[in-house]
């Protein structure tokens, strides 16, 4: 893997002359699994689209490839806690809308659709509604739509943050198969200290706003993951991930 190699460089950014976001610098190697984690309101969101090209950095520098990121592009895929699909459109037909942009014949697009659809296991819903889809199967769409037009990094903004305990555990497993075939570089914002754990190769934790990253965690841990079975090294990580994240830590202390 040589693509997707993220690179934010002293990052500041200000909305009406606020800071949001310290000065920040986070590399992301191609394929990996970043999670963030930080208090509300210390800038994870608004990191996150500043790498998804929607925020311009007041300054510093974001490069995918090389490339300084200048505003949104078909190599940065988006999913949001809230699925964000068209109500008027399929399952199928949202991700067909979202391929479009490749250009596609009509039956490759519609091919190229059906297997996003059919890899999240949602084959034989393709032709319902949002509305007669559960959460889980609307993240699993916007999962889908995402995948489907082959994004170098995904930026996932507290994907699971609306499901219930069973479906995220579920949708855990998804995104794990999804993300070790396909080998985007994730940037995965989560509340979930736990979450993180099992999911990342590394954790990145944010100050109180406006935030900087004060921690950098490597979890070269094979997966599946568990707090039981991973015990010796995921819970003392966890036990500090907490200390740090409490309103009472100083902020910026490492
Ligand atoms: N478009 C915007 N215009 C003005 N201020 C903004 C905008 N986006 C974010 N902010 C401000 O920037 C700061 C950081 O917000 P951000 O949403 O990035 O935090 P967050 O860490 O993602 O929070 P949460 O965990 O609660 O989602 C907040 O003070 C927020 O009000």
């Amino acid at each position: 893997m040589t693509t997707g190699h993220v690179r934010v460089d002293n990052v500041c950014i200000a909305f009406d002359g606020k800071t949001a976001l310290e000065p920040s610098t986070l590399h992301l190697n191609p394929g990996s699994f970043t999670a963030l984690i930080g208090p509300s309101g210390c800038g994870k969101s608004t990191l996150m689209n500043a790498i998804a090209g929607f925020v311009t950095p007041a300054s510093g520098a974001i490069t995918l490839d090389g490339r300084e990121i200048t505003g949104p592009g078909k190599d940065v895929g988006v999913i949001f806690q809230q699925y964000a699909l068209f109500p008027w459109f399929t399952a199928l037909g949202n991700v067909k809308f979202a391929l479009k942009r490749l250009g596609l014949p009509k039956a490759d697009l519609e091919a190229r659709a059906m297997a996003a659809l059919e890899e999240v296991g949602l084959g034989p819903h393709a032709h319902k509604y949002p509305q007669q889809l559960s959460g889980g199967m609307k993240q699993r769409v916007a999962i889908a739509r995402t995948f489907a037009f082959g994004p170098k990094v995904l930026m996932m903004d507290e994907p699971f943050g609306a499901l219930d305990a069973q479906t995220r555990i579920t949708m855990h497993d998804l995104l794990l198969n999804i993300w070790q075939k396909h080998r985007a570089t994730v940037l995965f914002v989560t509340h979930d200290v736990d979450e993180a754990l099992l999911l990342a190769d590394r954790i990145c934790v944010m100050s109180h706003a406006p935030g900087r990253i004060i921690r950098d965690y490597d979890l070269s841990l094979p997966r599946p993951r568990s707090l039981r079975s991973q015990a010796g090294t995921l819970l003392p990580i966890r036990e500090e991930i907490i200390d740090l994240l409490h309103p009472s830590a100083l902020k910026g202390t490492p």
